[in-house]
């Protein structure tokens, strides 16, 4: 439904804020109280505390239901077969360690796929029905794994790298085991780098080696494993020690590719020169923009490398088939496309194709596109989720979004409470995970202050100028005894550095975690490992945790803001139903959103409606009037507890104009959904617990001082905070109070402008906030927001 019309910002009275030093201030403003029907006005602007349930826009939410959909009687499509790793060519001593430390007992399909193939010659097994001639790979063939979520794509790679290594510590040994000869030693370096987009992704890999690595002992008392060495370089951590450990000998490397390149770069003890495998784990979220360049690099870096003579030491050895000749390399996803052609031609070399659905086959320039299909039996290649993953969607309109998730939140908590399993939420900014956080963490805790006139006064200076000044504005007046500011400090350090907090507005025992690219990494890394080891729990979460992370006893997920890439989408529903295991996903919607409805159809996504209504009825009350009154309640009390401080009213700003930004990064295939037009921005600010839109962006670190030098410096200048215009690059359109959703012109300025390259990004490219704000389509390309 295009609603343009309707989604007019209808704040009232957009009057000129006025000198809030105005002696006639305290007369002017009964003025304003009288003409607005009795109602609070400041600085020209009544502050409507209004009712969630009025003036919603209109929409017909079963537009696009479909009652077929059900995920209930389908078998699971991610689950482990019938079938047995012994035939599949992986030794005892292996599956041993699968079963007792991971509780893998059977292959699922795609590694009942790709296993063979990876083994390589070596093994003996006819993998591929056109094995390669005598080329210059004498038989190991690159590899491109694509499969569902949650299928084990990472055993997928790491089996036959271990299973080939641990054979060839031993293959000339005598079948006695005396006169051993095996082979292993850690100075022959780096054999195997595993790149992952995330830190966390990095984390969770290395873990799964370490515990792969723990192989039993055999008979002839040598351990296979004991020259083998994982370990890990991503940013955040301290280079000196990586260089260290790397200078040891790191057989396994995982890693993120920002640090990788400085390595590869700069650490002359870092020995790639028998380098075996190169894996690509993510490689689609590797291959796209803002990992690109660093990607190309690491690449051309390790060409040059891995062309040194092998040690004499191990000449003899490498030569066995056990070892891949050259490197091998690997790609990994649950939704691999056309991207994995870029590389097709450079890094691949006529790669293998495996994936659930049938058997592997060569991916040669001749191969059509992975999502082409000219053949109408051969059906298109879409995206897949797992099958017993119940997808669903609510359409919920702008106002009753934060009170829609709060009710979701507490019912979920509240049904099963220790059994319900853990719940991942979605957010498309660190600043809205942040707010969404403190939300979640003090909303329902008694407020130490009032929310009197004294604090609105203060908001209203905050609206005016900058927020160091509001104490300024609002000081020869009596205020409610605040925290100092060393206090206050203390106290956010504090909070920052706590992996969770307790949630007393979703009932007793909940705890919020959150995690996205702009918290410090020790926060993150614990963050992640206690929400990990937790049965229950909320996570707020960027899609800095949407790809690979295997969290367990993740029983929903909810996508609060959609995700700007139907790639995210497949991988953040993926953090549930994994392994053959039950999940539940819930979008939500804006009623103008509803369009990204038959894009997910398209897409193979089956997904069914439940409504708004039932939501909130659900936990607030069945009956109409009882659970809009509920859910008034919470909003008010919510909105309450963030016209408490100063703080949070920035926490609140911040993550609207955030919000707002991430949102303007849709891609051009969906800009006709998700566009910044379509918001309604007062109803918007309702979903940040803020009675109106805020109508510029402050910035908490700038004086006014600096901000008038800028302005001199820089006249017509758009007042945003960080704001970087590029040089010559004059903006037109409205200077100053700049409204998202107002077409800007000067496309090809920063921010939202176009996606920013990361010359060593090792993370989810990443802005923090709301340094700039265009609207509209701006450009073609997808732009990034950090996360
Ligand atoms: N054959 C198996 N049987 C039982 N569990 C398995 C099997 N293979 C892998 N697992 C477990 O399944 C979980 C998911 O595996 P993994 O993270 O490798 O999935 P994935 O396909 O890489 O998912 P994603 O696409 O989300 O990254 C892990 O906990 C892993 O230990």
């Amino acid at each position: 439904m295009d609603d343009d019309g309707m989604m007019l910002n209808l704040v009232p009275g957009k009057a000129k804020a006025s000198d809030s030093q105005d002696p006639k201030q305290s007369t002017r403003k009964k003025d304003e109280k009288d003409q607005s029907g009795g109602k609070k006005v400041i600085h020209g602007k009544v502050q409507v505390q209004s009712s969630l349930f009025t003036a919603n826009p209109e929409y017909d939410q079963d537009q696009h239901k479909d009652n077929t959909v059900s995920s209930k009687d389908q078998q699971p499509s991610n689950a482990p077969t019938a079938n047995m790793f012994e035939s599949l060519g992986i030794s005892n001593e292996l599956i041993q360690v699968l079963n007792n430390k991971l509780q893998v007992t059977r292959p699922t399909l795609v590694q009942q796929r790709a296993l063979p193939v990876l083994l390589g010659p070596a093994q003996g097994v006819q993998a591929i029905s056109d094995p390669l001639p005598d080329t210059k790979k004498k038989g190991d063939v690159d590899v491109v794994v694509q499969a569902q979520t949650g299928s084990g794509k990472t055993l997928t790679y790491l089996l036959p790298m271990l299973q080939r290594l641990v054979a060839a510590s031993t293959f000339n040994s005598t079948p006695s085991g005396a006169n051993f000869t095996g082979f292993g030693s850690r100075a022959i370096g780096t054999v195997a780098i595993i790149l992952t987009p995330t830190r966390e992704l990095a984390q969770q890999v290395t873990n799964v080696l370490n515990q792969l690595l723990t192989l039993p002992r055999p008979a002839d008392a040598y351990r296979r494993t004991h020259w083998m060495v994982a370990g890990m370089v991503i940013g955040g951590d301290s280079k000196a020690k990586e260089k260290a450990r790397l200078r040891k000998g790191v057989t396994f490397l995982v890693s993120t590719p920002g640090r990788l390149l400085d390595h590869l770069q700069n650490t002359q003890s870092f020995d790639i020169r028998h380098l075996k495998w190169l894996v690509l784990d993510e490689a689609d979220r590797l291959l796209d923009l803002g990992f690109e360049e660093t990607l190309k690099q690491i690449m051309q870096l390790i060409q040059e490398k891995t062309k040194a003579e092998p040690l004499a030491t191990y000449r003899h050895t490498l030569t066995h088939p056990l070892w891949p000749r050259g490197h091998q390399t690997i790609l990994c996803s649950a939704t691999l496309r056309d991207d994995v052609r870029q590389l097709a031609g450079t890094a691949l070399v006529d790669p293998v194709f495996v994936n659930a659905n049938g058997t592997p086959t060569r991916l040669t320039a001749a191969t059509p596109a992975l999502n082409e299909s000219d053949n109408a039996d051969d059906a298109p290649h879409t995206f897949s989720a797992p099958t017993q993953l119940q997808q669903t969607y609510t359409i919920v309109p702008a106002k009753l979004r934060l009170v829609s998730l709060i009710a979701f939140l507490r019912n979920r908590m509240k049904k099963k409470q220790a059994k319900s399993g853990k719940i991942i939420v979605f957010f498309s900014c660190c600043d809205s995970v942040d707010f969404h956080y403190d939300l979640l963490a003090h909303a329902g805790n008694p407020l130490t202050t009032d929310v009197d006139e004294d604090r609105e006064d203060m908001l209203a200076a905050l609206e005016d100028d900058d927020v160091g000044d509001s104490e300024k504005k609002t000081g020869n007046k009596k205020r409610p005894p605040r925290k100092t500011k060393k206090v206050r400090e203390q106290e956010q350090l504090d909070f920052q550095r706590q992996p969770c907090q307790e949630s007393k507005l979703l009932g007793d025992d909940v705890r919020v975690y959150r995690l996205h690219g702009d918290l410090p990494q020790d926060v993150r890394s614990s963050t992640f490992q206690q929400f990990n080891d937790a049965s229950n729990g909320i996570l707020l979460c960027t899609d800095v945790a949407a790809r690979g992370l295997d969290l367990p006893n993740v029983a929903c997920i909810i996508q609060y803001d959609p995700p700007t890439d139907m790639k995210d989408y497949v991988h953040r529903i993926g953090r549930t139903a994994r392994l053959g295991k039950a999940g539940e996903a819930r979008l939500f919607l804006l009623p103008s959103e509803m369009d990204y409805l038959p894009i997910l159809k398209a897409q193979g996504m089956a997904i069914a409606q439940v409504t708004v209504e039932s939501l909130l009825a659900d936990t607030f009350g069945k009956l109409r009037h009882v659970y809009e009154a509920g859910a008034q309640e919470t909003q008010d009390q919510l909105e309450r507890y963030v016209l408490s401080e100063e703080e949070n009213v920035i926490l609140g700003r911040k993550a609207y104009w955030s919000s707002i930004r991430a949102y303007a990064t849709h891609g051009a295939a969906e800009k006709h959904v998700f566009h910044v037009k379509k918001l309604h921005l007062g109803h918007i600010a309702k979903s940040f617990a803020l009675r109106e839109a805020p109508s510029q962006l402050q910035d908490p670190n700038k004086t006014k001082k600096k901000k008038d030098a800028k302005q001199e410096r820089m006249p017509g200048k758009m007042k945003f905070r960080d704001g970087k215009q590029q040089p010559g690059k004059q903006q037109s359109g409205k200077q100053g109070k700049q409204q998202p959703g107002k077409q800007q012109q000067g496309k090809k300025g920063p921010g939202l402008g176009k996606r920013k390259r990361m010359g060593n990004a090792d993370e989810f490219a990443i802005i923090s906030s709301a340094s700039t704000l265009a609207a509209g389509p701006t450009t073609k390309k997808k732009k990034l927001v950090k996360n």
